[in-house]
């Protein structure tokens, strides 16, 4: 008997088709079992339209049929499931058209015939679950699993194989648990993208500016007039920075000289070589600039607030800054000239008439290792209550107390004095009378340290 309605129920709506209409049977079903069978045969036809609608889209390098019929030939179980499902569908059709003729009058047919049709709807049912699972791994993330299977789906090559021969090879008997994968020509495409931009990932920084590694070439190019040019500013720079350091060299070894020996000595060290003032100075002058206040200065801002009129003697008088500074008449002194205000000589000896100064000034001058003669000399030259300012370098004084003492002894009594200031100390000085102490006598606060520059 039909078992129409089970079959009517069961069948799918194919494609375009709509529902396959079930009929009773008629009691004169003999008579229309010809047209049935049409029937039959028709639904047949459109369950294997619908089931192969559902074919996976045919590969950029594969699209011919022939191809397509050439893989199934070589791995006829590796073929994807939606054309196994065709293919069972087809078989069963097959196996239903070797039983028995399509159109057979008999009972026993016409229930083969829905068997057959039973086992074609299960293909196509089977095609439409494959469907389903390949819409899911496409939205799935790629499983780690199909990497260390080896599946090479990086390549173009390796996209038409994954849906034909490339796949992971199996041990015999064993059953894949999934379904090879297909990459759709968009996914292979992505993930070369996303591989090249892997790949730029780790390259190795770009520095600005510089011209990119793989480009070589860029580098040559530079102008040979620009690379002459930088290899001259180079070379001149170098020459400078030579010049630099010889002069301050030249500089630490004047200043030591100045230091360690009789202003004697010292005269005749400039006299010898004139440009050996200019080289120290140069240096004096880099070193003091430094200095948040330059002694000068100071001394040259006390002697503002005093009368214009008062005559000032400067010992070792340097650039002139003093006389230049303020409105007084001032008497330079040094061992060479960098003025014409500059009277050459050894301040020990001054070309001046005793008592005839009102201030005498030693400014970081106390250079040399006969101090006394330079303060003998300015109380000789100084008028009586005449104004002593000295300005050293702190560091120089092993006990300021033993210095003023000695100094007190030479004919002055101390006024003032300014410890205050990090670089020097001011004194100002009082003349009292000539020298208290006969030539012989010592005075061994008036040794003080040497002012050495260290080398920076
Ligand atoms: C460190 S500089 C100071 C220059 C100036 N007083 C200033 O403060 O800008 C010392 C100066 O004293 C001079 N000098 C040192 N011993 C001298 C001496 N025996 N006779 C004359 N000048 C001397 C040096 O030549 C040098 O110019």
């Amino acid at each position: 008997m039909f078992e129409e309605p089970e079959w009517a129920s069961a069948a799918p709506v194919a494609a375009g088709l709509g529902p396959v209409i079930s009929r009773p049977p008629p009691a004169a079903a003999l008579q229309n079992k010809g047209s049935k069978c049409r029937q039959l045969l028709a639904t047949l036809r459109a369950l294997e339209a619908a089931s192969l609608s559902q074919h996976p889209p045919s590969l950029p390098s594969s699209d011919s049929e022939e191809d397509e019929e050439e893989r199934k030939k070589k791995c006829p179980q590796k073929a994807s499931f939606a054309s196994a499902s065709v293919e069972v569908g087809k078989k069963g059709k097959k196996k239903c058209e070797k039983q028995g003729p399509p159109c057979s009058d008999s009972e026993e047919e016409v229930e083969r015939k829905k068997k057959c049709h039973k086992q074609a709807l299960v293909g196509s049912d089977s095609a439409e679950k494959e469907k389903r699972k390949r819409k899911c791994q496409k939205h799935a993330p790629i499983n780690s699993a199909q990497h260390r299977d080896g599946v090479d789906q990086t390549g173009p090559k390796a996209w038409k194989g994954s849906t034909t021969n490339d796949l992971p090879k199996q041990s015999p008997g064993s059953i894949s648990p999934k379904p090879p994968r297909t990459l759709s020509r968009k996914q292979w495409r992505n993930r070369q993208k996303n591989k090249r931009r892997h790949k730029n990932k780790f390259r190795p920084p770009q520095v600005p500016g510089q011209a990119p590694a793989e480009a070589p070439t860029e580098k040559t190019e530079v102008p040979p007039v620009s690379r002459t040019d930088s290899h001259e500013a180079r070379a001149a720079d170098l020459r400078a920075r030579m010049a630099q350091r010889l002069d301050g060299a030249r500089f630490r070894y004047l200043n030591e000289q100045l230091y360690s020996g009789p202003s004697s000595a010292a005269q005749r060290l400039f006299q010898e070589d004139p440009e050996a003032f200019l080289v120290y100075h140069r240096g004096f002058q880099s070193q003091v600039k430094k200095w948040p206040l330059q002694p000068v200065d100071s001394i040259a801002r006390d002697l503002r607030q005093r009368p214009a009129s008062l005559v000032v003697a400067d010992f070792g008088c340097g650039d002139c800054r003093l006389a230049s500074s303020i409105r007084n008449p001032v008497h330079c002194f040094d061992l060479a000239s960098l003025d014409p205000r500059v009277t050459v000589c050894d301040m020990a000896q001054v070309p001046l008439e005793d008592e005839s100064v009102d201030v005498a000034v030693f400014c970081l001058s106390l250079m040399g290792t006969n101090i006394r003669d330079f303060l003998e000399e300015a109380n000789r030259v100084l008028k009586p209550g005449g104004l002593l300012k000295v300005a050293e370098v702190s560091s120089r004084f092993e006990d300021v107390r033993t210095f003023l003492r000695a100094v007190t002894k030479l004919g002055f009594k101390i006024v003032s004095k300014d410890l205050t200031n990090s670089h020097f100390f001011l004194f100002d000085f009082q003349k009292t009378g000539p020298p208290q102490v006969g030539p012989k006598a010592q005075l061994s606060g008036l040794k003080l340290h040497p002012c050495l520059y260290k080398r920076r």
